[in-house]
């Protein structure tokens, strides 16, 4: 299949969906698509229509979402149309706003009216819906690698939904989907990562993806059994690092630093020479995902070193940042470059070292990078002095290097935290902003925007560093 992008407009001269959908203005756009505001003919309901532009995008969104679908925190799909040669368009239930409005106008009214921003039991009814969000995902052992205020959509009554899945992967075959009859039509990834030709035209489908054939729902996955599946998951991971020291996936060119070659870095000192998505199509064969994934604020410590066997522990670092977001409504590591990143990071935990993190060293970029000893390091309590303990240690549980370490969502919903005094106010309850975030309102930019850029030097403004070759790139040290 051409993997070329149709042109944008092209979405108001499909006759398949312009015979279903009035089609409104746009009213956003990211790396790989647009959306427009939509009126489907046949009941009036408002959707939101995703015209996405990359192919690899389109496929784990849809497939994301298709086993997603029914889980009350995550955005609904209620259909989507591809075909040969024509962008994918997913048919979206519409959601005004974001959890980055959200934070944007807590700012705003503390700026003004002073106070400490949201009440506790505003915030512990905004993490229980990211949470639920997030465990449904994991349940089914989709990581969607780039959680963020801004992929956190909220209907007008206060509903939050997970949304954009272009980066969700799927880690492997999980029994509830495989055993769907009704599933296995849509799958458009087969075991061996194989991709298949997508169906031309889905129609709406009435089965959700958590039914059986017979429509009925599905049991829910007891604890036990979800527990154990991720202790397999991180039992595998182990093993998949053992293995990737004889596979020398240390030198691998997928990770974002370990592109760099001494030649290119007398030409452009730092700039992330990388190879995006369109690799880990190929890594797939091994198993191995690539680093460059994320938007930088909300990225794990395994990913800023370059790892390329992670799991669902990468998601649960970009919740403890959201979650730090919320409570002091200021990002918790704003990070001008990747580097600034890593150091941001170790400031507040310390130095990532064997003690803190069994096995770092083997990250591939570990070697690479090196800074100064932090003598004393802020801790996450420095970040939010004016928290409670409670809140600082469940923080704690998620911010830490070793991914091991992280707590599962289930264990965070579980948390005596959000079930305490003072209670979780209702979803009702919730201020939801008129408008969703603007652009420059989230984060900043993804890996993938480096591509157009002309600047931003990793090593701009960072000062005095050490670079030495070594026979397989270089490494950098921050005195
Ligand atoms: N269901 C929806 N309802 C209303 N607006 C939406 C919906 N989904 C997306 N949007 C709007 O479109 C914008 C782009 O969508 P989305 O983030 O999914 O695209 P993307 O290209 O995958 O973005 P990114 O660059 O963040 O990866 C969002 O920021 C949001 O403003």
């Amino acid at each position: 299949m051409d993997k070329q992008p149709a042109t944008s407009w092209s979405i108001h001269t499909r006759p398949e969906i312009i015979a279903k959908y009035e089609i409104f203005e746009r009213v956003g756009s990211g790396a790989y698509a647009d959306v427009y505001r939509a009126r489907r003919l046949s009941d009036g309901l408002i959707v939101a229509l995703k015209e996405i532009f990359d192919y690899q995008s389109a496929f784990r969104e849809i497939d994301a979402l298709t086993i997603l679908n029914g889980s009350p925190n995550v955005v609904v799909m209620h259909e989507y149309f591809w075909r040969e040669e024509e962008n994918a368009v997913l048919v979206l239930e519409f959601l005004r706003s974001d959890l980055a409005a959200v934070i944007r106008d807590g700012k705003r009214k503390k700026k003004v009216e002073g106070g400490d921003g949201f009440s506790v039991g505003e915030i512990k009814r905004w993490m229980i819906q990211i949470l639920t969000g997030v465990d449904a995902c994991h349940r089914n052992l989709i990581v969607h690698r780039d959680l963020k205020p801004g992929n956190m959509l909220i209907s007008d009554d206060g509903v939050l939904k997970l949304a954009d899945f272009g980066q969700a992967r799927i880690l492997m075959e999980h029994d509830i989907v495989a055993s769907d009859e009704n599933q296995q039509a849509y799958k458009l990834e087969d075991k061996d990562g194989e991709t298949s030709e997508p169906p031309e035209v889905i129609p709406d489908y009435e089965n959700s993806p958590r039914q059986g054939s017979d429509g009925q729902e599905r049991e829910a996955m007891s604890k036990d059994e979800y527990f154990r599946q991720v202790e397999e998951l991180k039992a595998k991971q182990v093993v998949r690092d053992d293995t990737d020291k004889d596979s020398n996936v240390h030198d691998g060119d997928i990770s974002c630093l370990a592109t760099c070659t001494v030649s290119e870095m007398d030409d452009d000192l730092g700039r992330n020479s990388f190879s995006y998505d369109a690799d880990e199509a190929v890594d797939d064969t091994q198993g191995l995902m690539t680093s460059c994934v994320g938007t930088r604020w909300f990225r794990p410590p395994e990913l800023l070193y370059g790892s390329t066997m992670y799991g669902l522990e990468v998601d649960l670092w970009s919740l403890g940042c959201v979650f730090a977001e919320l409570l002091s409504l200021e990002p918790l590591f704003p990070g001008i470059s990747d580097i600034d990143q890593i150091s941001r990071v170790t400031n507040v935990l310390g130095n990532l070292n064997e003690e803190v993190w069994p096995g770092c060293v083997d990250l591939p970029d570990y070697k690479s990078i090196s800074f100064a000893k932090v003598e004393s390091p802020l801790g996450i309590e420095g970040c939010l002095p004016n928290h409670s303990g409670d809140v600082i240690s469940l923080l704690k549980k998620l911010i830490c290097y070793d991914p091991a370490s992280r707590a599962t969502t289930m264990e965070m919903l579980n948390d005596k935290y959000l079930s305490e005094e003072p209670l979780p106010v209702p979803v009702s309850e919730l201020y939801v902003p008129p408008t969703m975030s603007g652009p420059d309102e989230d984060s900043p930019r993804k890996w993938n925007d480096y591509r157009e850029m002309d600047s931003d030097s990793d090593f701009d403004g960072f000062g005095p560093m050490n670079v030495k070759p070594t026979s397989s790139g270089f490494t950098i040290e921050f005195p």
